[in-house]
């Protein structure tokens, strides 16, 4: 189990997050939903310790991340971020380096089969010779999702890592993302702006607003207020084939072009 306690992070005197406590399960999906700027970035890089949050904790199965060595950090959390620098490296060494944290003194058989696997299961298997920095953006973010997927973590953490794949692949992506967590019990928490997408893959939402958590739960807690709210958009929320779906009601303001 992962808890996030009162956690809070502030850009120099500016408050960015505030008194941010939630908790996800292994095996849980869980979307973080909120307009630009509202946190949703420095949320998952202060949880992954990339940035240090200025008070509160983070707790993986009762331990404090802080507590980990970062070897022990990095076995546990994986993070891939909205923008990625990437190396001259080959696509497979770069899904490879997932499997860093578990190394001894160099890659064994099974560090190349499960980053095999995990390329497998992004489709890039054909590209394994190219180079990442080749790539689009599209099948850079695929190399990415297959790097946290072979690093086999306990909590994975995603920064829109669907916003440059076609349509195809966001489902086949989300689906993956969503088998990471219910196949391998990996709690997940995925920073997501499509809200359709996210109603469909996710178990759980969470919606942040200036910095707090406005509201959160189940698909009952995807509904026009919270929307109204958090976006400021009006939206209908409507059942299609069992699954609910948001509708917004887009109206264009005079603009002065
Ligand atoms: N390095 C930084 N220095 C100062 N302010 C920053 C920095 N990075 C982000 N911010 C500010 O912190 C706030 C939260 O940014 P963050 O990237 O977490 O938002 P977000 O919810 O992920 O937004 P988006 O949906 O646009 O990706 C924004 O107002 C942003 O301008």
């Amino acid at each position: 189990m992962i808890e996030v306690q009162n956690l809070s992070f502030a850009y120099g005197s500016r408050p960015i997050l505030q008194n941010v406590s939630f908790s996800l399960e292994q095996g849980e999906c869980v979307a973080v939903l909120g307009n630009n700027g509202a946190g949703k970035s420095t949320l998952i890089s202060c949880i992954s310790r990339l940035r240090r949050p200025s008070s509160g904790s983070v707790l993986i199965d009762g331990t404090p991340v802080t507590q980990m060595t970062r070897g022990q950090q990095a076995q546990q959390i994986s993070y891939v971020a909205q923008k990625n620098e990437l190396a001259h490296t080959t696509v497979f060494d770069a899904v490879l380096l997932g499997r860093k944290p578990h190394m001894k003194w160099g890659p064994s058989d099974i560090d190349y089969d499960v980053a095999e696997h995990a390329l497998r299961a992004v489709g890039m298997e054909n590209c394994r010779l190219r180079y990442v920095n080749q790539l689009s953006g599209g099948e850079q973010q695929k190399v990415m999702l297959a790097r946290a997927i072979a690093q086999e973590p306990k909590l994975m953490l995603l920064d829109e890592p669907t916003s440059s794949l076609d349509p195809r692949n966001q489902y086949e992506s989300m689906e993956l993302i969503r088998h990471c967590a219910h196949g391998h019990h990996i709690a997940v928490l995925v920073v997501i702006h499509d809200l359709n997408l996210a109603l469909r893959f996710c178990d759980r939402f969470l919606f942040l607003k200036d910095g707090t958590v406005y509201a959160s739960g189940g698909r009952e807690a995807v509904t026009s207020e919270n929307i109204r709210a958090v976006y400021g958009m009006d939206a209908a929320v409507e059942q299609f084939d069992g699954i609910p779906m948001v509708i917004p009601h887009f109206h264009a303001h005079s603009s002065p072009y």
